[in-house]
């Protein structure tokens, strides 16, 4: 299991561009047939991959001292996108269908967990955040016209995107998590720009539906001091409270969003004027 520990915005702006990758990116988030694990202190999200083929992956029995409880969702809840091929969860006995880019919500304490492809050819690939949480909310699936949509940005500016809004509190209640995908239109490269933070959210994206000779060049750091990570096509990205979260690509892409923390207000934003920036 990969561990990143919470990190200052002091330390980061000292960081070179390995520096940067080593503690914000998270270069594979799906292996074949694995279940992966990137845990962060900052608000200890967990984000990763589960791509099962033709067998099932079953969540480890066993994770021992990083976690220290009996079984993963125990004092935890969990929002997944599926980016991959139609799948479906088992949960407890119970069975969820989960088509292409839909949602699942699993609510804490959930013991048995398998994740399973419909076509092993054309696997399905669960994007996961996990968060700790307090009380057990229901688990469902929320199927794509169940999100919240908005269309944002124009042309002109290159930023014409949808965004929809799968987990979130006015679809279902979670403890912490939300979760959505955001689709750059043919044309548009920009997103979240004028961008923003929030310090009662951290925040992760996952960048996908990207050619492998295309890249998005993912913005972070202080609104005033500002880098730069290159990432790839399944690749994500950490955001710290303290860091804006917006991206450019070398054409058009999508991503997942998902933030952990105080409160659940999307539009609670400290919006950054672009003539702001630094
Ligand atoms: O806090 C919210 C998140 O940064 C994203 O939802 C922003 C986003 O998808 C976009 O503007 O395209
Ligand atoms: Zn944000």
């Amino acid at each position: 299991m990969d561990i990143r520990q919470s990190i200052h915005s002091e330390h980061a702006k000292t960081l070179d561009t390995a520096g940067l990758r080593r503690e914000f990116l998270i270069p594979e988030v799906f292996r074949p047939g694995e279940f992966t694990m990137t845990y962060s202190h900052i608000d200890r999200i967990v984000v990763g991959g589960i791509m099962p083929l033709a067998a099932p992956v079953v969540l480890p029995a066993s994770l021992g001292k990083t976690y220290g409880v009996d079984f993963f969702l125990q004092r935890r809840e969990m929002g997944m996108i599926n980016i991959g091929g139609p799948g479906w969860v088992q949960a407890d006995g119970e069975t969820f269908e989960v088509d292409s880019e839909e949602a699942l919500y699993l609510g804490q304490g959930i013991r048995e967990l398998s994740f399973h492809s419909a076509d092993a050819a054309n696997p399905a690939k669960f994007y996961y955040n996990s968060a700790p949480a307090h009380a057990r909310f229901p688990s469902r699936r929320v199927r794509r016209d169940e999100a919240v949509c908005v269309t944002l940005g124009d042309a002109a500016s290159a930023n014409r995107r949808t965004i929809r809004k799968f987990i979130i509190p006015d679809v279902l209640p979670t403890c912490q998590v939300t979760m959505g995908m955001t689709r750059l239109e043919e044309g548009s490269l920009w997103n979240t720009m004028p961008c923003h933070t929030h310090d009662r959210r951290m925040e992760v994206y996952l960048y996908f539906g990207m050619d492998a000779d295309t890249a998005v060049f993912h913005m972070m750091g202080q609104p005033q001091e500002t880098r730069h990570i290159v990432v790839r096509n399944e690749q994500a990205v950490i955001s710290p409270s303290w860091s804006i979260h917006s991206g450019v690509g070398t054409r058009a892409y999508t991503f997942i969003w998902g933030m952990v923390g105080e409160n659940q207000v999307f539009d609670d934003m400290d919006h950054v004027k672009v003539a702001d920036l630094r």
